[in-house]
C-alpha cells in the first residue's frame, strides 16, 4: 500500500479547507460558516434586509443574539423585577429590534436581563457556543476572540451579517498566515494582556494586515483560556483578519460540560477530530515573528493607537524619534490629544478614571488579578470614576460567589451589570473630555470611550493598581510591598 503524501498543513489551513462549499476561478470561496453571534448593534439592518425580500434565517440553530453594547450597566430591573426604561433612544429601538428579531426569525436570544447575558465574545466560549475547527463570525470587529479556542472567527459588516444570516455561507479569499511565537515564562506582574500588547507594539497596528495569525510557543500554551482570549481579542489591533491558537488540553478542559458544547458520545466524537487540527510539524508561514517572553514587562499605551506601547518603566517618547514622517506627525498629534509631553515618565502620569471590563478583560481570571490588587487598599480620592464591569453575568456570580465584588466595593470601585459598557461611548458609561482613563479594554482610539477622553490600555492588575495610587503605576511595586518578596 502507497502512502498518501500531504503536505503539512497550518490550522488555518485545516479549518480553511474543510469549510469550502464552492472554489472559484479567481480564487474565491463560498466558505461555509458554523457559528453566528448577532449583537443589537450591527444586525437591525440586516434581519430588515431579510425581510424586504421575504428570507428566512437559514440556520438560527446555529445562531446566537445577545445585546450587549447599548445596555446601561446599572440595574435593569427595579425591586419588582421590571425593566427599567433605556434613556438613550436610538438604544433602546436597537435593543427592541434584537428583542423583536430573534423570536421573529427563530433564533435563541439571551436577553438583557437573562443570567447568561453578556458581552458576545465573552458569552460565546463561555456556552460553549465557540468550538475548536468551526468558522465563526458576528459584525464585531473583536470577534477573532473566538481563535483563542481554535475557531476561525473574524468579524463581518452588516450586509455579511445578513449574507450569512440567509444562506450560512460567506464569499471570502484565503488571507496570507503568519505564526507569532512567543517563547519562555512571563516575568512577575507580566500577564496576557501584555503579551498582546508586546506583539503589537512590535509589529504595528497593520503588521498582520492580510494575514491570519497563529500564536505559537510555550507561552502561549502556557495560558489558561482566558489568557488566550485576551490575546487573540486584540488580533484586529495589529490588523489581522483572524487570531488562531491551536486547541489542546486545556481548551478541551474548559469546554467540557459547557452547556452548548457536545457532549455524551459526540464530545469524544469532537475531542477526536479536534486533536488532529494543530498545525502539521513543518507546516509553512508566509511569514514568522518571534518574541521572548522575558523581555516583556508590564506595559501600557501611550498615544492614540494600540501599536504605541512602552513598558510601564518607560516614558513618553519624543514623536523626533520616529524614522518614519507620518509617524512622527502621527505621534505629535497623539501626545497632543492625550495631554502629554516627551519625556514624561509614564509613571508620573495621573489618571482619574479606571475601567475593569471590555471582552478582552472581563472575565473570572481578569478580576482575580485585579481584585488581588484592590483587596484591602483605597480608590485614591483624585480617581473619579472606577468600574469594574464583569463580561457576562455568569462571570458576575462567580465573582461574587468568590468575595470579589466585596473586595472591590470595599476598595471603592463600583460593581457594575455586564455589557460592554466604557470600552466605547454607546451607553451611559463614559470617560468625560480631557479625563484620562485606564483601561482594559482594546482600544485607545481618539474619542473611543467618550469624546475627548484620553485612554491607556492596560492589564487588569494595572488598572487596579492604577486606581489605588492616582497614576499610571508598575503593579509589581504593590504586589512587592503584598507578598515582601520578589
Ligand atoms: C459596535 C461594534 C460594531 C464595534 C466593532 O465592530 O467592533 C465595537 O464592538 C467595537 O469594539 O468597536
Ligand atoms: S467590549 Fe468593547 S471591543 Fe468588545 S465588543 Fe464591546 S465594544 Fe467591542
Amino acid at each position: 500500500m502507497r502512502a498518501i503524501v500531504t503536505e503539512p498543513r497550518t490550522l488555518y489551513q485545516k479549518i480553511w479547507d474543510a469549510h469550502v462549499v464552492e472554489r472559484r476561478d479567481d480564487g474565491t470561496c463560498l466558505l461555509y460558516i458554523d457559528r453566528h453571534l448577532v449583537h443589537e448593534v450591527t444586525s437591525p439592518q440586516a434581519f430588515e434586509g431579510l425581510r424586504v425580500a421575504g428570507r428566512r434565517v437559514r440556520r438560527p440553530d446555529l445562531t446566537l443574539a445577545v445585546p450587549d453594547h447599548n445596555l446601561p450597566t446599572t440595574p435593569r430591573v427595579d425591586a419588582a423585577g421590571r425593566r427599567l426604561p433605556i434613556a438613550d433612544a436610538e438604544s433602546a429601538q436597537q435593543l427592541a429590534a434584537l428583542e423583536a428579531n430573534a423570536p421573529e426569525f427563530g433564533i435563541r436570544l439571551i436577553d438583557a436581563t437573562a443570567p447568561e447575558q453578556g458581552i458576545v465574545h465573552v458569552v460565546g466560549p463561555e456556552q460553549g457556543f465557540t468550538l475548536p475547527g468551526t468558522t465563526l463570525v458576528c459584525g464585531d470587529s473583536h470577534t477573532a476572540a473566538h481563535g483563542a479556542l481554535g475557531a476561525l472567527a473574524f468579524g463581518i459588516g452588516t450586509s455579511e451579517v445578513e449574507h450569512v444570516l440567509a444562506t450560512q455561507t460567506l464569499l471570502l479569499k484565503q488571507s496570507k498566515s503568519m505564526e507569532i511565537r512567543v517563547d519562555g515564562a512571563l516575568g512577575f506582574g507580566v500577564d496576557a494582556k501584555d503579551v498582546i500588547l508586546a506583539i503589537i507594539g512590535r509589529i504595528g497596528a497593520s503588521g498582520g494586515t492580510g494575514y491570519v495569525v497563529e500564536y505559537t510557543g510555550s507561552t502561549i500554551r502556557g495560558l489558561s483560556v482566558e489568557g488566550r482570549l485576551t490575546v487573540a481579542n486584540m488580533a484586529i489591533e495589529h490588523g489581522a483578519r483572524s487570531g488562531l491558537i491551536a486547541p489542546d488540553e486545556t481548551t478541551f478542559a474548559y469546554l467540557k460540560g459547557r452547556p452548548m458544547a457536545p457532549a455524551g458520545e459526540a464530545w469524544g466524537r469532537a475531542v477526536a477530530w479536534w486533536r488532529t487540527l494543530p498545525s502539521d510539524p513543518g507546516a509553512r508561514y508566509d511569514r514568522t515573528v518571534t518574541l521572548d517572553a522575558g523581555q516583556i514587562a508590564p506595559s501600557l499605551t501611550w498615544g492614540t493607537s494600540p501599536e504605541d506601547v512602552v513598558p510601564i518603566t518607560g516614558a513618553v517618547p519624543d514623536p523626533d524619534s520616529f524614522a518614519d514622517a507620518s509617524k512622527r506627525a502621527a505621534a505629535r498629534k497623539s501626545l497632543d490629544y492625550m495631554g502629554l509631553a516627551p519625556g514624561m515618565r509614564m509613571q508620573d502620569v495621573g489618571v482619574d478614571n479606571i475601567f475593569i471590563g471590555s471582552c478582552t478583560n472581563s472575565r473570572i481570571e481578569d478580576l482575580r488579578a485585579a481584585a488581588a490588587v484592590a483587596k484591602g487598599r483605597r480608590v485614591a480620592s483624585g480617581v473619579r470614576q472606577a468600574l469594574v464591569v464583569p463580561g457576562s453575568g455568569l462571570v458576575k456570580r462567580q465573582a461574587e460567589a468568590e468575595g470579589l465584588d466585596r473586595i472591590f466595593i470595599e476598595a471603592g470601585f463600583e460593581w457594575r451589570e455586564p455589557g460592554c459598557s466604557m470600552c466605547l461611548a454607546m451607553n451611559p458609561d463614559k470617560v468625560p473630555p480631557g479625563e484620562r482613563c485606564a483601561s482594559t479594554s482594546n482600544r485607545n482610539f481618539v474619542g473611543r470611550q467618550g469624546p475627548g477622553a484620553r485612554t491607556h490600555l492596560v492589564s487588569p492588575a494595572m488598572a487596579a493598581a492604577a486606581a489605588v495610587t492616582g497614576r499610571l503605576t508598575d503593579v509589581r511595586e504593590l504586589m512587592h510591598q503584598q507578598t515582601g518578596s520578589l
